[in-house]
C-alpha cells in the first residue's frame, strides 16, 4: 500500500503541543517527514491549551479520545544520563513544579472525551510529581476517572507499582508539620490523601531504566463514567481565547483537520496572535515587528486552497 493510499485511510489526527518554540521547531521538522496529513502541532501553554470549536455551542469543542500528558519534571530518573541534573538538582524542584503538573493534567482531563484515556507521564521518582498529583486529582474528579491496570494489556512490560504512601523531606508526613518549619510553598496536595488506597495508585507504572529509556512513572486514566471530567473540574471559559487564537485563516485549518479530510500541508506551528493570551518569556515583546510577523513566519506554506476547501492528497 503506497503512502498516500494509507494518508486517505488515515481516520483521527495528532495534535502535539510545548509551550518552547525551539522544541516546536523541531518538532515539525521531525513530523514533515511522515508527510501525515494528520497531525498538528501547537505552541501554547498547556495549562491554558485552547479548545478548539467545532461549532457554536457552549460544548461544541473538540474532545480527545487519547491524551499523552508528558509533563516538566525536575528529571531524577535521569540522573545516569544527564549527569548535570547530579549539580542542579535540590530538593524544591519538584515541589515547585507540583503545581504547573497538576494544571496541565487538569487540562487534559478537561479535554479528555468521556471513555478516552490520558496517560501522564514524568521522569522523575518523586512521588509527589507523579502519585500525588493522581491521587490529588482523582480526588477533585469525584469518580469520573479511573486508573486503568495496564498487566494484562501490557504483560511484557516489567515495572513496579505506585506507592500508596510517602514522606515528603524525610521527616515530616503532613502539611501542618511542613507549614511549622517554614515551608509555606508546600501544597496539601503533596502528601498522600487519607483514602489513598482507594484510588488504586498501585496501578500507577513505574518503569524502571532496564528498558534503556529514563526511569519514568506512567499513569494510565480512563474517565469512566458518563460525567465528563470537563463537568466535574469546572474548567474556566476558554472559549473566547480559542476563538480569537484559532480566529480567520487559523480556525478554518484546524476545523479542516477536525472533519478528518486530509488537506494538502498540514504542518505548522500555530501561536497565540491575540494580547488576551499572557505573553511568556520566549515571545517576543508587544511593541516587536516580530510579533507581527510571527504567526505567517512559523506557518509552512499553505496554499490558499487549502485554507477554504479540504483537498484530497494527489499521488
Ligand atoms: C518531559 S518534556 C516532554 C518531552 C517530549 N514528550 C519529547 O518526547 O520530546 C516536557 C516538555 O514540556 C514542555 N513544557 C514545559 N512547561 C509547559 C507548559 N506549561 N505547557 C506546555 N509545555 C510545557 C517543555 O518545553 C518540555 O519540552
Amino acid at each position: 500500500m503506497s503512502q498516500v493510499s494509507m494518508v486517505y485511510l488515515a481516520e483521527g489526527y495528532v495534535i502535539a503541543n510545548d509551550v518552547c518554540n525551539k522544541r516546536c521547531y523541531l518538532m515539525v521538522h521531525q513530523v514533515k517527514r511522515l508527510q501525515s496529513p494528520c497531525c498538528a502541532i501547537v505552541n501554547h501553554d498547556a495549562t491554558t491549551l485552547p479548545n478548539i470549536r467545532i461549532g457554536e455551542g457552549i460544548k461544541d469543542f473538540v474532545q480527545y479520545d487519547r491524551v499523552l500528558c508528558d509533563v516538566p519534571c525536575s528529571g531524577d530518573g535521569t540522573l545516569r544520563k544527564n549527569v548535570d541534573i547530579w549539580s542542579r538538582w535540590n530538593a524544591n524542584i519538584g515541589p515547585n513544579l507540583h503545581k504547573v503538573q497538576m494544571k496541565i493534567l487538569k487540562r487534559g482531563l478537561e479535554l479528555l472525551a468521556v471513555g478516552g484515556r490520558l496517560v501522564y507521564s514524568t521522569c522523575s521518582l518523586n512521588p509527589v510529581e507523579n502519585e500525588a498529583i493522581i491521587a490529588s486529582m482523582m480526588e477533585k474528579c469525584k469518580g469520573c476517572i479511573e486508573l486503568i491496570d495496564v498487566s494484562s494489556q501490557l504483560p511484557n512490560l516489567k515495572y513496579n507499582n505506585g506507592l500508596s504512601s510517602w514522606k515528603k523531606m524525610e521527616l515530616m508526613s503532613n502539611l501542618e508539620e511542613t507549614r511549622n518549619k517554614g515551608y509555606s510553598h508546600f501544597e496539601g496536595s503533596m502528601f498522600p490523601p487519607d483514602n489513598a488506597r482507594d484510588f488504586n495508585l498501585e496501578r500507577c507504572a513505574r518503569v524502571p531504566r532496564s528498558y534503556r529509556v529514563s526511569n519514568r512513572v506512567i499513569s494510565l486514566w480512563c474517565c469512566e463514567s458518563s460525567v465528563a471530567c470537563h463537568d466535574a473540574l469546572s474548567p474556566p471559559d476558554l472559549g473566547d481565547v480559542c476563538v480569537s487564537l484559532l480566529g480567520g485563516r487559523f480556525k478554518q485549518w484546524i476545523v479542516s483537520v477536525w472533519s478528518q479530510k486530509p488537506v494538502r500541508v498540514l504542518f505548522a506551528v500555530l501561536r497565540p496572535i491575540s494580547s488576551k493570551v499572557s505573553p511568556r518569556r520566549d515571545r517576543p515583546s508587544e511593541n516587536s515587528t516580530e510579533r507581527v510577523k510571527t504567526p505567517n513566519a512559523l506557518l509552512f506554506p499553505l496554499p490558499d486552497k487549502a485554507l477554504t476547501e479540504s483537498q484530497p492528497l494527489k499521488a
